[in-house]
């Protein structure tokens, strides 16, 4: 079932055609990734798809619903992480996840047990009252892909998810991703790591120019072919 649709998607940031004709498509169970150089659009899509940018043309739908026209629906029923986010300085973590539980309508007591389970999962239990000012980056990243699961949503969209995390915790998280998306739920990464997309990921789109240039399953490429592949489509 398809969870996350773009169909001849264009975006123009005035004299800048940042999409082209981008379509693309995610079924329930993809780890899906979006792999391309800089400036290929790839903010600009998961920016469309998580309605935070209307397109200028084509059209778009995330779990049954059109960010355009209902994007604080679609942003409740998905969790997102852009890439450099960070979780507000002058609150601990624990007050920080206490309010995104709110806003999702979580109850306390399942927010606290959540969090609990996280906290040990990505080992960051003994800085849950630490002010997040205070966390180093690979930390901050911790909280902010706990609060993006939270609410269990049946969609992520992240930017480069394992950025700032120590080779243990990456395998722990590229696990649980593994998990999630097994259990039906949709994965939509963007990364520039050609290794991260080959090593975790169902499907990979190689975006450049504004467009989906090739789609590729890793699982059926030799090791090293996805960067061939980047390498023949970037150019
Ligand atoms: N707010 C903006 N105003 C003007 N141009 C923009 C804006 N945001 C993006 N662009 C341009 O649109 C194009 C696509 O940018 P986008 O950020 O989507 O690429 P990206 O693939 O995410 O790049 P990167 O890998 O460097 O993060 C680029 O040429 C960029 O300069």
């Amino acid at each position: 079932m398809t969870a996350i649709r773009a169909d001849g998607v264009a975006k123009s940031y005035g004299d800048v055609q940042a999409l082209t004709d981008l379509s693309l498509s995610v079924e329930r169970g993809d780890l899906f990734g979006v792999l391309g150089p800089n400036g290929a659009g790839k903010t600009t899509t998961m920016e469309i798809l998580t309605g935070q940018l209307d397109p200028d043309t084509g059209s778009v739908e995330v779990l049954g619903t059109d960010p355009t026209t209902d994007p604080v629906e679609v942003r409740r029923q998905i969790g997102i992480l852009p890439e450099q986010e960070s979780p507000p300085s002058f609150l601990t973590p624990r007050e920080y996840f206490s309010f995104v539980g709110r806003v999702r309508d979580v109850p306390d007591a399942t927010v606290e047990s959540r969090v609990a389970e996280w906290a040990d999962r990505l080992s960051f239990r003994a800085k849950l009252d630490t002010l997040c000012s205070d966390l180093s980056r690979g930390q901050q990243q911790k909280v902010m892909i706990t609060a993006a699961f939270l609410h269990e949503p049946e969609a992520v969209f992240i930017d480069e998810p394992l950025a700032n995390l120590d080779p243990i915790v990456q395998e722990t998280v590229k696990e649980f991703f593994e998990s999630y998306r097994a259990d039906g739920n949709a994965l939509f990464l963007s990364t520039h790591h050609i290794e991260v997309a080959e090593s975790i990921c169902t499907r990979v789109a190689i975006v450049a120019d504004g467009r989906v240039q090739r789609e590729r399953r890793p699982a059926e490429l030799g090791e090293g072919s996805l960067l061939d592949e980047f390498l023949a489509n970037i150019r």
